[in-house]
């Protein structure tokens, strides 16, 4: 899609000029050369681009001042090792919109939905795995798919007090979200009921 927009003829494209369509330059498409300020010599820049504001469809479902689950994580796992039962963390994907994760050690894999295989994600430093979760597959009509991922043993490593540190971004809690057999669901409603899921195994009713 995106690809296809700076593809079009420049007259389509300025339909949606930058400095036309939207207050304060933040919704619309800014042209070739137009911020010739920032380069002083004369030169065009040899860059478009467009901008949607932060009042645009997801943002309005993302309000910082309204109530969310939105929350952080840290999670330790005492021992990853292929000789210990029970180790890491079953698959499963998020339930928010967006999870920002930072971790240093091995264990993260997500099923690739190329080769339907899993893979481990090495973790590199200074780097987050961004994870697309239930919400936002809902919520973009699954433009976006939220990968199945789990936390396993790394073959022929064992790792002690492996932590990881999880950014939930969640959906404000009356947010609406369709899923893909056409049920409505308030997003805090779907967050009970994935929550109560995983539970199930540990909780009574
Ligand atoms: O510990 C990790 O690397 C993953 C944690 C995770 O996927 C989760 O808490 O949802
Ligand atoms: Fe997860």
């Amino acid at each position: 899609m995106v690809e296809e927009f700076f593809d079009l003829e420049n007259a389509e494209k300025m339909k949606y000029d930058v400095d036309e369509i939207g207050p304060w330059k933040l919704n619309g498409y800014t042209p070739f050369g137009r911020n010739k300020g920032l380069v002083g010599d004369g030169k065009k820049h040899g860059v478009e681009g467009y901008t949607v504001t932060a009042e645009d469809f997801l943002a309005l479902k993302h309000r910082p001042s309204l109530a969310s689950t939105t929350c952080l994580t840290i999670q330790r796992y005492p021992l990853l090792s292929e000789k210990s039962a029970n180790a890491g963390l079953a698959s499963h994907t998020d339930v928010g919109s967006l999870t920002i994760l930072f971790c240093g050690e091995r264990g993260l894999q997500a099923l690739s939905p190329d080769t339907k295989e899993w893979q481990y994600v090495e973790p590199k430093k200074g780097c987050a795995v961004i994870n697309v979760g239930d919400s936002l597959r809902f919520l973009s009509n699954k433009t976006f798919r939220s990968a199945l991922h789990r936390v396993v043993p790394y073959p022929g490593m064992t790792i002690k007090n492996r932590f990881s540190c999880a950014y939930f971004i969640r959906p404000n809690l009356d947010t609406e979200l369709l899923d893909e057999d056409w049920n409505r669901w308030k997003s805090i409603d779907w967050h009970v009921r994935k929550y109560k899921s995983y539970r199930s195994a540990t909780t009574k009713a």
